[in-house]
């Protein structure tokens, strides 16, 4: 069975073949299912709940950093009941998952042919004590580098053999079509009521939610200006116990836009806010602005703008080589270059991207200071994450165009979250998450 898929999902034959069989397989697919329900009664839910059992007493099953985590790892015993239903979607689930995420030939492999659905009973014959998604055969695939693109191969996956090739313009296409937002920046305070009352208060903030992981000793506040499932908003990290942060020298600002600099600097001042620019425009353009520090000494610049739905409006990040960095978040991020300055008269050049136009989406400001090539990131800031339709997906994209797939793609233990976590050339982390996860989370 392993050597059939492996065959039909090599070559183009496979192709003709899998398009002759389309017509029925469906068919067979669903005839195949009444099989599984069959067997998973005998066999299968045992087996699953066996699997889970050893995963719940494993010590050394760590609970990766979630898209807002970034502290270290605690463990964090996987706790999942699947009952029938959840089996039974399980099961559909693997048959229809393609084997590689951009590999039609391998995705038809595992959705039209006739023999798919039986694939998932012949991996548990095998007995082996996997994650149910591995035993489907879905563990993301390791790049190999090829001339003319890339070879997937299925990494650490004893029971399945499968490869493709995929292009940069293939994952560029991808990537481009993605469903991408930023949906938060994370980053640790020392002092988290202290913070919140400083974002309400004087940045005009709402506390959006609050969670407490008492495991693992942190806290996590969610502050923005309108909810998290459309708008871009800041997650807080408090450690216990942990009060000071070192902001390094790369992490550059959060920008926000308000309707009146000076008024606004007025209030953080009565409120005993800390004000490092006093409001007046920039050089070279007439947009008048203001630097600010919150409690941890994270700079907020003040951007004077018409009313605006997405006020958190900039991460400015410090890239050491200009065009390296806009190339990445093009390519790998699929994001667009929405301006690009040179600002001589602060020996800087700027460039804006994201995903959208910069009065509506919030966007990442990246900024290259003439001859710096390299900057302390310290440990306060973390990270950025993204939303997107296929973490799969982006983790091979990303690791096409050169960035540093950090956390391979895969649902993070316990809340089944799909993220996947990267570096970029400068080594700034951002951690993609799955959009229907994500709205889940949010439920
Ligand atoms: C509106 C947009 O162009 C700006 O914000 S420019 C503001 C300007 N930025 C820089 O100088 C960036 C380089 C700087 N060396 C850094 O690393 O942050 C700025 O901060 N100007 C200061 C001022 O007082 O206007």
């Amino acid at each position: 069975m392993v050597g059939m898929v492996h065959q039909i999902s090599s070559g183009s034959e496979a192709t003709k073949f899998l398009s002759r069989s389309r017509g029925l397989s469906f068919s067979w697919f669903w005839f195949g299912e009444s099989l599984i329900d069959l067997y998973r009664a005998a066999h299968v839910t045992p087996q699953i709940a066996r699997i889970e059992k050893a995963r719940d007493s494993s010590t050394d099953e760590k609970l990766e950093a979630r898209p807002s985590e970034t502290k270290e790892p605690v463990s964090r015993p996987m706790m999942r009941i699947l009952p029938m239903a959840a089996a039974s979607s399980s099961l559909q689930l693997a048959a229809l998952r393609p084997r590689s995420p951009f590999s039609s030939a391998v995705q038809l492999a595992c959705l039209d042919i006739p023999f798919a659905p039986c694939r998932p009973l012949a991996l548990f014959h095998l007995g082996s004590a996997m994650h149910h998604e591995q035993l489907f055969g879905i563990k993301p695939f390791r790049l190999i580098r090829k001339a003319n693109g890339i070879e997937a191969s299925a990494a650490g996956n004893t029971t399945t053999q499968a490869s493709t090739t995929i292009s940069q313009e293939e994952a560029l296409e991808w990537v481009k079509k993605d469903k991408r937002r930023l949906l938060h920046v994370v980053y640790h305070v020392g002092d988290l009521d202290k913070t919140i009352k400083f974002y309400t208060e004087c940045l005009g903030m709402k506390l959006l939610r609050k969670r407490d992981i008492p495991e693992e000793r942190y806290t996590n506040a969610f502050l923005g200006y309108g909810p998290e499932d459309s708008h871009f908003v800041v997650e807080l990290t408090y450690n216990y116990g942990v009060d000071k942060y070192d902001i390094g020298t790369g992490f550059g600002h959060f920008g926000i836009a308000v309707e009146d600099v000076t008024k606004t600097v007025d209030l953080i001042k009565a409120k005993g806010g800390k004000v490092t620019r006093e409001p007046g425009p920039v050089n070279g353009v007439k947009t008048v602005i203001a630097f600010i520090e919150d409690p941890d000494g994270y700079k907020f610049q003040l951007l004077e703008r018409g009313p605006t739905p997405e006020p958190l409006c900039q991460v400015m990040l410090h890239v050491g080589d200009f065009d390296r960095a806009i190339n990445f978040y093009e390519k790998a991020f699929g994001m667009e270059l929405l301006c690009k300055r040179d600002s001589p008269e602060y020996k800087c050049t700027i460039a804006m991207m994201g995903y959208g136009p910069e009065d509506k989406n919030a966007v990442l400001e990246l900024t290259y200071n003439y001859g710096v090539k390299k900057y302390n990131k310290g440990n306060a800031y973390a990270q950025i994450a993204i939303g997107t339709d296929d973490v799969y997906k982006t983790a091979e994209a990303i690791k096409l165009y050169g960035g540093k797939i950090t956390r391979e793609p895969g649902p993070l233990p316990g809340i089944n979250t799909k993220i996947t976590a990267c570096l970029d050339p400068d080594g700034w982390k951002t951690v993609f998450v799955d959009n229907i996860d994500f709205a889940k989370e949010l439920e």
